[in-house]
């Protein structure tokens, strides 16, 4: 009666007791958080939630909390829930493996509401507010590095020392330190590494936005959660740095440790999608700014000062919060006077002794201001070409570019350019641009990400002479002619239905093989095993193709010879293809003159083949008899069916038909060997791993007399070590070159239409960020890991990967599974003269596709098991 008299009373306690009945059964039934694996929390308060948290300096406030509660905590700034991040492995997460995911800005954030509200340019779109905040990101940033640069080098005489002995050598009886000379000043890397170590500008990054809900690190986190990486704590961290607290350059001076996004213990411009896009602006001017300075100054403290002050101030950017004062002492570098033990003394004199800051704090305010301006200027208006963000470069030369960097073996000295220039490198091949790709994440972007755009492949006199004008699969360029060619050799030739089909071709060539080996066995004689792999892939291909063996005779030894000259040809440059006004050399010298032979005499003979077959369909026909889908049937046979009757709704001309061919040859028979060759050398250089390959497939076959293809699934070994082998011997290590139709962005570096590109595959497969102790020969790796090479695990590519990647790879592993199986079933290995295994040299001829150097000899003897 009350409660109706009295309504405002009654609708009060009728809210208090909805909400604690909400409350009530929100706690005690199951919600759809709670199943959710959130990241650890700080207790947090009601409304502001964990804001008093954050301090005046949010980095060292919440580096603190995360020593506490870990590298992935969730607060909640308000009842926006953010997600801090203070590990390497965190940060890798969000910038590199859920890049896409969180590649939005939140619309209110604290640096927000803090900056312009929300008209930065690291926040807004691209548009009015876009250039003046450029300005203003370009000139507090790279001011703060200089400003904490300065005084760490004031604070550490040895380094400042150091640093000013590599600058006076590299700037003798220079006036000015020019952009050229920075590239040989390791020194001044290094203290501008550890500058941006231990004084990130920008200590929590910009934050981002996830798109969607995602599991980092094994928590769940939901759409719409804001992260801040404290890139600050990350370049604090004892567990990846040594004496974190220590402003040590030299830690940089042997390592590969960058700061431009692949190295997550240090991304003080970010990483990935939202990565700063001025960093190499910001970095040349504080390189050359820094390296002016020592190069002419002293610096002291004003008199009487003890110590510097390193007091930060707060803010998105974060700088010393008293001015940076100093005493310069100008370096005479004209004049030089040699003391007696021959060094040279450089006359030092006093300048601004009554106002000791004025030149730092001119250079500071007025002059770097102005630099940038003047750089913004010709960046966004004068040279629109400088708009472009190259990837690093080596140093070229005039008409041959980079080409004396390939070396005669360009897997090895592009994979050490890499180390010192990154994962993409622009080199220029003569007058062609080329990028070289050295990292699984770089490879990913280009057979991945922009597939379509690089899925072309470079014209060349040599493949349009022998692969009759590009009529091939291999050498085309992405269109509609290219994709039905693919088409006929992924669902007519090579599926696994086709690869089937040809088991009793290997398992008969195998028991060939083998058979010789049992003969010379018993002689104890050494067996050229280099030359039985070559001879039994091409044994293989032949007949899959012509359904018969070329052996002894005139004609087939003939074909062989002509096949190794068309595989050298193809593994050799021709220098008009990459400096045209040389392309007379070719003439000159007669190359010209034998890719016109080679392409003439494969074309007869290739000719006749056809002819033959053509012949016999007639007769088969005439006879009313269809071979279509008869195991009998092979790759000649199948390509004529498809030219004569268009059964594939594709048309197959007859060029066409022959380039196939030997599209086939080229990619087929010597890649499958070299692999074999690598293994058993392997196997023979590692005893413990023969044994144990052995044992399993022992295991597996007991005393059947013969390793067929069905009993090959269950060697998991065994196809580990083929896994291992492919990992550090890819066949063709530099993969096929292809060619990007159209502009692209690749690791946020800028690659035009028409450029090269080159995947060092061999380098990716001893990456020691993606393989622990990547040069050891070790199958184990493989065994409990679902990396494979099938073009999905970018850090194993040897048949590439995308629209390009190898259509063959079935093919080719069917045979060197049972080869492999085969030999270390039924025998021992050894090397001659009792060599010992670690004595087989690894040594490597040249050329496209990569073979041992010298032939692998061994000898066999029957196992007794
Ligand atoms: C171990 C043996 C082999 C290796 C290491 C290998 C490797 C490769 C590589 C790296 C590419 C270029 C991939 C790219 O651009 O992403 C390729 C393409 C190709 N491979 Fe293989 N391959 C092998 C065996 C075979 C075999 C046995 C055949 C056929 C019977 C074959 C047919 C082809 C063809 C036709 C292409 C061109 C595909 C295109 O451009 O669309 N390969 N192979």
């Amino acid at each position: 009666m009350l409660f109706l008299l009295q309504p405002t009373v009654f609708s009060l306690l009728l809210i208090l007791a909805i909400s604690l009945a909400f409350l009530f059964i929100k706690r005690s039934s199951p919600t759809r958080t709670t199943h959710k694996n959130l990241p650890p929390s700080p207790r947090k308060l009601p409304i502001i939630g964990n804001l008093h948290q954050l301090g005046s300096s949010p980095h060292r406030s919440l580096r603190s909390l995360s020593r506490r509660h870990g590298p992935l905590m969730l607060l909640h700034l308000g009842s926006v829930p953010v997600l801090v991040v203070s590990s390497a492995d965190g940060a890798r997460e969000i910038t590199k493996n859920h890049d896409l995911v969180f590649s939005n800005r939140p619309k209110v954030s604290i640096p927000d509401r803090l900056l312009y509200g929300g008209r930065d340019v690291a926040f807004s779109p691209y548009g009015d507010y876009w250039r003046q905040d450029m300005f203003a990101a370009g000139t507090d940033t790279t001011q703060a590095v200089l400003e904490w640069g300065v005084a760490e080098l004031l604070r550490h005489p040895n380094v400042m020392k150091k640093l000013q002995d590599e600058v006076g050598e590299i700037g003798r009886g220079k006036p000015k330190i020019s952009e050229d000379d920075l590239e040989k000043m390791h020194y001044l890397k290094a203290v501008i590494k550890e500058t941006l170590r231990l004084h990130t500008p920008v200590p929590l990054l910009v934050p981002r936005e996830s798109t969607q809900d995602v599991k980092i690190m094994g928590y769940d986190i939901a759409a719409g959660t804001q992260v801040y990486i404290n890139v600050w704590a990350i370049g604090r961290d004892p567990s990846l740095w040594e004496d974190a607290e220590e402003f040590r350059p030299e830690r940089f001076l042997n390592s590969a440790i960058d700061y431009k996004g692949f190295h997550y213990q240090l991304i003080p411009f970010g990483a990935g999608r939202r990565g700063c896009p001025g960093m190499l602006f910001a970095m040349t001017l504080n390189e050359l700014a820094v390296v002016n300075m020592v190069h002419k100054f002293d610096f002291a403290l004003p008199d009487g000062a003890e110590d510097l002050d390193m007091t930060e101030t707060a803010g998105i950017t974060v700088h010393k919060k008293s001015p940076l004062l100093v005493t310069l002492l100008l370096i005479s570098i004209y004049k030089r006077t040699e003391v007696e033990n021959g060094s040279t003394l450089r006359e030092r004199k006093m300048l601004e002794q009554q106002e000791p800051s004025f030149l730092l704090k001119s250079f500071l305010f007025f002059i770097l201001p102005l630099c940038v301006i003047f750089f913004l200027i010709k960046w966004l208006f004068i040279n629109p070409a400088s708009n472009k963000r190259l990837p690093p470069s080596p140093p070229k030369l005039p008409i041959i570019g980079n080409f004396h960097q390939m070396g005669l073996f360009p897997h090895h000295s592009l994979g050490s350019l890499a180390k010192k220039y990154g994962p993409v490198m622009l080199l220029h091949l003569g007058s062609v641009p080329t990028i070289i790709i050295s990292s699984a994440d770089a490879a990913r972007e280009i057979m991945q990400t922009h597939d379509l755009i690089f899925s072309n492949r470079k014209k060349s006199y040599i493949v349009e002479r022998l692969l009759y004008d590009y009529k091939d699969v291999a050498a085309s360029n992405y269109g509609e002619f290219w994709r039905q060619l693919r088409s006929v050799c992924v669902l007519q030739l090579l599926s696994n239905k086709r690869v089937q089909s040809f088991r009793t071709v290997r398992e008969e060539e195998t028991a060939l093989m083998m058979k010789k080996i049992k003969e010379s066995s018993l002689s104890s004689l050494p067996l050229d095993l280099s030359e039985m792999f070559k001879s039994l892939t091409n044994d293989v291909v032949c007949r899959a193709a012509f359904g018969r063996k070329y052996g002894g005779d005139d004609s087939g030894k003939k074909f062989k010879q002509l096949l190794t000259d068309f595989l050298w040809l193809l593994g050799s440059i021709d220098i008009g293809d990459f400096i045209p006004w040389l392309s007379w050399i070719s003439r000159f010298n007669g190359f010209s003159a034998k890719v016109d032979r080679v392409a003439k005499d494969l074309d007869e003979f290739l000719e006749r083949v056809v002819e033959e077959r053509l012949d016999m369909l007639k007769m088969e026909s005439g006879r009313g008899e269809n071979t279509e889908g008869d195991s009998r049937e092979d790759f000649v046979d199948t390509l004529l069916r498809i030219h004569i009757d268009n059964s594939a709704g594709v048309s197959v001309d007859r060029d066409s038909i022959k380039a196939l061919i030997l599209d086939i040859f080229a990619a087929g028979t010597d890649t499958t060997s070299a692999v074999l060759e690598w293994a058993m050398t392997e196997l023979i250089r590692h005893p413990r791993v023969m044994k144990k390959v052995q044992n399993e497939v022992r295991e597996i076959l007991k005393d059947k007399p013969e390793t067929t293809e069905a009993d090959l699934g269950e060697m998991h070994y065994l196809n580990a070590v083929i896994k291992e082998t492919l990992r550090l011997h890819p066949p063709i290590p530099m993969l096929v070159p292809r060619e990007a139709r159209q502009d692209a962005r690749v690791m946020g570096y800028d690659i035009a239409a028409g450029t090269l590109v080159m995947t060092n595959a061999w380098a990716i497969g001893r990456d020691p960020a993606s393989w622990d102790e990547p040069e050891e020969f070790r199958p184990e790796r493989f065994l409990n890991s679902s990396i494979d090479f099938k073009g999905h695990d970018f850090e194993l590519i040897p048949f590439g990967a995308g629209r390009r990647g190898c259509p063959g790879t079935a093919f080719a592993m069917a045979t060197n599974e049972l080869v492999l199986a085969n030999l270390v079933h039924k025998f021992d290995w050894a090397l001659p003269g009792k060599a010992k295994g670690e004595d087989l040299d690894i040594d490597e001829c040249t050329g496209l596709t990569i073979h041992r150097k010298n032939p692998l000899l061994a000898i066999a003897t029957p196992s007794v098991y």
